[in-house]
C-alpha cells in the first residue's frame, strides 16, 4: 500500500518558538535562583518578565507585580511560594491561558482541587520533580499497570519539621533529642497537609504513580541529618524501583534542599522546548 503523506514543511517556513514571559511567584530559597538564572538567560526560550511575592522585594532583577498583573503580561507562571498559592491561584492562572508550572505540589492532594485543575484551561500544568529522582521512571511504569507498594522516607533535621499543631511533648522532643525520631507515619494523602513547607516530595511521588492512598510515607526527625534524605521503594508486577537521594539543605531555608531550584529550571527548560534535555 502507498500511504500519500503531506511532506513536513520546510524548517525555514516554521514559525519560531516564541520566548515565553514567565512570572516567578516566590523570592525565595528557591525563587531567588530560579529567578536570577533567567535573568542571566541561562534558560533560552525564557525571559523573567516579573516576580510574584507578598514581601516587597529590593533588588530583584525583573518588576515586581500583583497576580493580577502578571497574569495579563505572563504566558508561563512558575510556582514557588507555598501550597496556599497553588490554592489559591491555580485555577485562575489556568484559566486565564497562562500555563503553571508548580513546586508546591503537596496542594494537589486534594482531591477536590486536583479535578478543578483538571478541568481548567486553556492553559496546562506541570509539576517539577524537584527534590526527588525517579519519578520519570515511575510514571512510565504506570503504563505497564499499577504498582502494588510505594513507600518514601523522608529524613530532614528536626527544626525543618518543627509544625505548630505538635504538642508540647512531641516539640521539645525535636528539640533535644540526640536520636532519629519518627515523626509522622501516614500516606501521601495526608502527610504533605501536616508538613507544606517539607513532604511536597510524597505529593511529587503521589502524582508520578497516581494514586496518593497508596504512597506510604514516613518523615524523620534526625539531628544528624546534615543532609536530607529521600528514599523512594516501590514494587509491583513488572519489577522494583529503589531511588534515594541525600541533598544538602539551603543555607537560609534548611527546610528545601539546595537542588530543588535546579530542578525547577531543568524543567522549566523542558517546558519552554529546550534542546538536549532528558524527558
Ligand atoms: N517539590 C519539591 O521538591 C519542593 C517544593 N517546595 C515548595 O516550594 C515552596 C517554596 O520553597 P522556598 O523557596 O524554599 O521557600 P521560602 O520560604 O524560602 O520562599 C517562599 C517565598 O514565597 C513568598 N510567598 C509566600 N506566600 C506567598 C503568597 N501567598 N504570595 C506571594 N508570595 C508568597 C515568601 O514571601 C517567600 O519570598 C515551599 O513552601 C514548598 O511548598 C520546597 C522544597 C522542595
Ligand atoms: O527540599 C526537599 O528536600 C523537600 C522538601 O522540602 C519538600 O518536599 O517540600
Amino acid at each position: 500500500m502507498t500511504a500519500t503523506l503531506t511532506p513536513r514543511p520546510d524548517a525555514s517556513a516554521r514559525p519560531a518558538r516564541p520566548v515565553r514571559r514567565i512570572g516567578l511567584v516566590g523570592w525565595g530559597a528557591i525563587g531567588r535562583v530560579v529567578g536570577t538564572a533567567l535573568a542571566e538567560g541561562h534558560i533560552p526560550g525564557a525571559e523573567l518578565t516579573c516576580i510574584i511575592d507578598n514581601r516587597p522585594l529590593v533588588d530583584a532583577p525583573a518588576p515586581q507585580l500583583s497576580f493580577e498583573d502578571a497574569l495579563t503580561v505572563c504566558d508561563l507562571i512558575v510556582e514557588a511560594a507555598g501550597q496556599a498559592v497553588v490554592r489559591e491561584w491555580a485555577e485562575r492562572v489556568l484559566n486565564s491561558g497562562a500555563d503553571l508550572l508548580i513546586a508546591s505540589t503537596g496542594a494537589l492532594v486534594d482531591p477536590e482541587l486536583t479535578g478543578r485543575l483538571r478541568a481548567a484551561g486553556p492553559g496546562r500544568v506541570y509539576f517539577t520533580g524537584g527534590a526527588v529522582g525517579g519519578l520519570d521512571l515511575l510514571q512510565a511504569v504506570r503504563g505497564l499497570g499499577p504498582l502494588t507498594s510505594v513507600t518514601l522516607t523522608t529524613t530532614k533535621l528536626p527544626a525543618t519539621l518543627h509544625q505548630p499543631w505538635m504538642d508540647a511533648e512531641l516539640t521539645e522532643r525535636l528539640r533535644t533529642t540526640t536520636e532519629p525520631v519518627e515523626v509522622m507515619r501516614g500516606t501521601a494523602r495526608d502527610v504533605p497537609v501536616k508538613f507544606p513547607k517539607s513532604t511536597n516530595v510524597a505529593a511529587s511521588v503521589a502524582l508520578a504513580t497516581g494514586d496518593p492512598a497508596l504512597v506510604q510515607v514516613v518523615v524523620v526527625a534526625d539531628p544528624a541529618a546534615t543532609l536530607t534524605r529521600h528514599v523512594i521503594e516501590a514494587a509491583g508486577p513488572h519489577g522494583t524501583y529503589r531511588f534515594e537521594v541525600a541533598h544538602r539543605p539551603d543555607e537560609a531555608n534548611p527546610a528545601t534542599s539546595q537542588v530543588v531550584p535546579h530542578a525547577v529550571l531543568r524543567s522549566l527548560g523542558a517546558v519552554v522546548g529546550r534542546a538536549g534535555q532528558i524527558l
